[in-house]
Parts: structure tokens; sequence; C-alpha cells
């Protein structure tokens, strides 16, 4: 399948929401206890569903900021970003709300990326994953990450990688990503001053 939002009958989303019908949850079964999926959380009060465009209004960049350095960012500058990655088609920007006060409290992203290697392929990055302080521990990091790992499965991806600090090892192999022999290094070169 090719990773696109171009049928997205509702363009609030930053992707079509109907992509994340049916993933294959029977694949992952044994590493959610107790056993939840995108589309039964757990809580009739927690949706799963890709990013919209009024989510600046519901907390989303506070949640962020939980993550690492958001910036002042304006309602317009918000949106002008959204636009520009819906229409790039290749941000999978996932978020849960908890519907009850209408926040957005867990969010992980899945960019994919065009390669010539691998038959023409595409790769997958799974990136900005955070949950907020007050929800941890309730099994949410876990659910939005497998979300969009069997999101990039679904979309053909032939590989998905993500960055993190040691002490999230576990938690990352837990999920069934691995520290591959030889190639689990990350190397940097910053370009950005602190904002
Ligand atoms: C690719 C990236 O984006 S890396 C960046 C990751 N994000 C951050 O560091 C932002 C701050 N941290 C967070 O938002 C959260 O702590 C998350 C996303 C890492 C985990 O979210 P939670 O909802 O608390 O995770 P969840 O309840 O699903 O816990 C799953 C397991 O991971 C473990 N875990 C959770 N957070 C951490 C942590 N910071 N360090 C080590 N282990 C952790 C838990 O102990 C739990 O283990 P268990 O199942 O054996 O009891």
């Amino acid at each position: 399948m090719v990773a696109t939002n171009k049928s997205n009958g509702d363009s609030s989303f930053i992707y079509n929401p109907e992509l994340l019908r049916n993933l294959e949850w029977n694949s992952v079964q044994n590493k959610v206890t107790p056993f939840i999926t995108n589309e039964q959380p757990g809580e009739d009060y927690f949706l799963v569903r890709p990013l919209q465009i009024d989510d600046y209004e519901k907390g989303y960049l506070h949640l962020l900021s939980q993550l690492t350095i958001v910036g002042e960012i304006t309602k317009e500058e918000f949106q002008s970003q959204f636009l520009k990655m819906q229409k790039a088609g290749c941000y999978f920007v996932t978020v849960i709300e908890d519907i009850r006060d209408s926040k957005i409290i867990a969010s992980a992203t899945l960019a994919t990326e065009l390669k010539f290697v691998h038959k023409c392929g595409e790769r997958a990055r799974l990136e900005d994953v955070v949950v907020n302080n007050t929800y941890r521990g309730k099994q949410l990091g876990k659910l939005i990450v497998l979300t969009v790992t069997l999101l990039g499965k679904k979309l053909g991806c032939y590989k998905m990688s993500l960055d993190c600090k040691d002490p999230l090892i576990p938690f990352y192999k837990s999920l069934g990503y691995t520290l591959e022999p030889g190639n689990a290094n990350t190397m940097m070169l910053r370009f950005e001053s602190k904002l």
C-alpha cells in the first residue's frame, strides 16, 4: 500500500482515519496486558485518532513540551505547518484524546520516507512519542507506539526505526524493537542552537 492521505474524506485530519481500522493487533497480543487496541483503548473516554487541525486548542503543544523544547507557536503557525504536513502525505501523527475534557494526552508520529533501495521501498521512523505525565503508567505509551507501528506495517514499510535515550531501551524492546549488533548507533550534527 502506498502511504497517502489523498483519500481523506475529512480534511481536518492529518491523514485518513480509516487507515487506523483493522490493524493487525493479533500479531502483538502478548505485548499489552490487559489487552487494549486503538479501537478498544480500555476506557470509553479515550479516542485514538490522527492529529486534527484544531488540536492546537486541545493542548497538543503543551503535551509536546513534555518531550522537548517546542518554543512559542501561534495558532496560525501551527495550522500552516499542519497543512504542509498533511499535503506531504507522509506524516502519520497519531494522538489519544481524553474526550471528557477534550485534551490530547498522548502522541506518536510515524514518518515515512520513499526510497530507491528495497525495490523503490518505503521506510518508516517512529518519532515524538509522549504521554501526558498524569496519564503515564497506564499502558498508553505502549498503545500509541504499537498503533503507529502496526500502521507502518499496514502501509507496507520495509522497516521502522527510532532513536531513544538509554533508559527507554527496555520499553521499546518490550514492543518488538531491537538493537541490531553493529548497527545501533545514532550520530548527530545539530544545526539549531537552543530556542
Ligand atoms: C522515539 C521517541 O520519541 S523516544 C521519546 C520517548 N518519550 C519521552 O521520553 C517523553 C517522556 N516520557 C513519556 O512520555 C512516557 O514515559 C513514555 C511515552 C516513554 C511511556 O509512556 P507510559 O504511558 O508511561 O508507558 P506505559 O504505561 O505503556 O509503560 C510501559 C512500560 O514502559 C516502562 N517505562 C515507561 N516509561 C519509562 C521510562 N521513562 N524509562 C524506563 N521505562 C519506562 C514502564 O515501566 C512500563 O513497564 P512495564 O510494562 O514492565 O511495567
